[in-house]
């Protein structure tokens, strides 16, 4: 090799190193520091076999996890909720009471003011009837007295109201059931109807609430069976305090056959009331009359029912009482089950249902909690509505 040719190869190796280095220059900063760079498309890689699914092997007891225990509610006891109502019925608008009271308290009560009254009656719900009744037995004793003072025109009031929400019905629900052939004792079968949307389900858990406040065992019978959701949430009501249901798992099943497994059951374990809710669609009379006929037919080759509550919307007025009319006819309802008075100042359905039915209200609905379905009683109810 010749000395230019030497030099000619130097120069060569100088240049490569000189654009080796340049090039090294160009390639970004984070690459160089092992940031992240547009990734090359990653090479096939055969996918590993699947895996085949665990073997299920039994686990020893210690390790088992247990699904936690269902926390059993205590409710409240039933006694002395209705105070509650007054409160309730004070906050509901305009409660019947005051009106009443501010147009009696007036200082010489002319026809305009009596016509005020009974209007303020009527717009009660409380019915042409009674409203009449209440006017003409007030008006002859505030003349017959001469009262005068708030407190005694009060007073009268509430003996006027009091007398057509009559104290003298027997309102308790029967939950004691009778005596069969060999002397052991039968549930008490109470059967729940009622339009959709009264409040049926949510009475029949608040039911079994006022019940397991008071020691007697319960069964719930989810026997409407046209609206899936609803035997999930009677289950639910029962579950919170340890009340079995008895319910179909297939949408539209028999209801009379639902009815008749929950008295069965409650025949069979001893249990000492049986609550039934049913669907009560009021497609047509007729339709109804065979629904509820087929069950009361059907439960009773297992125990007689004890009671049959017609629950009303207390919001619903007149509506409801012709709902009431309906169900009266066809259901042999022995108590009423007045919900949501919470929400109206129409506290007078309670007289006229009664008057409509010839049958007590025995349970008012004041509320969506859980205990706030109250035994009625007349005395406590007029002074709710005179807050
Ligand atoms: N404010 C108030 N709401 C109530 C009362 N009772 C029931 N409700 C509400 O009324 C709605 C209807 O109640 P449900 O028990 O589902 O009525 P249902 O009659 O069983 O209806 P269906 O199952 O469709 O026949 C629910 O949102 C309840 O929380 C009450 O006393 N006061």
């Amino acid at each position: 090799m010749r000395v230019t040719d030497l030099l000619w190869l130097w120069i060569l190796l100088g240049v490569l190193v000189v654009v080796g280095g340049g090039a090294a220059l160009l390639v970004p900063r984070s690459r160089r520091r092992g940031g992240a760079a547009p990734q090359a498309p990653a090479p096939a890689v055969e996918e590993p076999p699947a895996e085949a699914p665990p073997v299920a092997v039994p686990a020893d007891d210690a390790t088992v996890a247990a699904p936690p225990a269902p926390v059993v509610e205590t409710p409240a006891p039933a006694a002395g909720r209705l105070v509650r109502l007054r409160d309730r019925l004070a906050r509901s608008g305009s409660p019947l009471g005051a009106r009443l009271l501010s147009v009696l308290s007036r200082d010489h009560l002319t026809e305009d003011d009596w016509d005020e009254l009974e209007e303020t009656l009527l717009l009660a719900d409380i019915g042409a009837g009674p409203a009449g009744e209440l006017m003409e037995s007030l008006r002859t004793r505030v003349r017959v007295l001469g009262v005068r003072d708030a407190d005694s025109v009060r007073q009268l009031l509430r003996e006027e109201l009091l007398k057509i929400v009559d104290p003298t019905l027997d309102r308790e629900v029967a939950t004691h059931g009778p005596l069969a052939d060999d002397g052991t004792r039968l549930p008490a079968v109470v059967l729940v109807v009622g339009v959709n949307g009264t409040g049926k389900t949510t009475t029949v858990g608040k039911l079994a609430r006022v019940l397991v406040a008071e020691d007697r065992s319960v069964v719930l019978g989810a026997a409407d069976t046209f609206r899936a959701a609803a035997a999930d949430q009677l289950q639910t009501w029962g579950a919170r305090v340890g009340v079995e249901t008895v319910r179909s798992d297939r949408d539209g099943a028999d209801p009379a056959s639902v009815a008749f497994d929950a008295v069965k059951k409650g025949r069979v374990d001893g249990t000492d009331v049986v609550l039934v809710d049913t669907a009560g669609r009021l497609q047509n009379k007729a339709g109804l009359m065979d629904e509820l006929g087929k069950i009361t037919r059907v439960v009773t080759r297992e125990a007689p029912l004890s009671e049959v509550l017609l629950v009303l919307d207390a919001t619903t007025g007149q509506n409801g009482l012709n709902q009431a009319r309906v169900f009266g006819e066809v259901a042999g309802v022995t108590g009423i089950v007045l919900t949501k008075l919470d929400g109206t100042a129409k506290g007078g359905i309670v007289v006229a249902v009664q008057r409509e039915l010839g049958v007590p209200v025995k349970l008012v609905g004041l509320g969506e909690g859980p205990d706030d379905l109250a035994p009625f009683d007349a005395e406590q109810f007029v002074d709710g509505l005179l807050g």
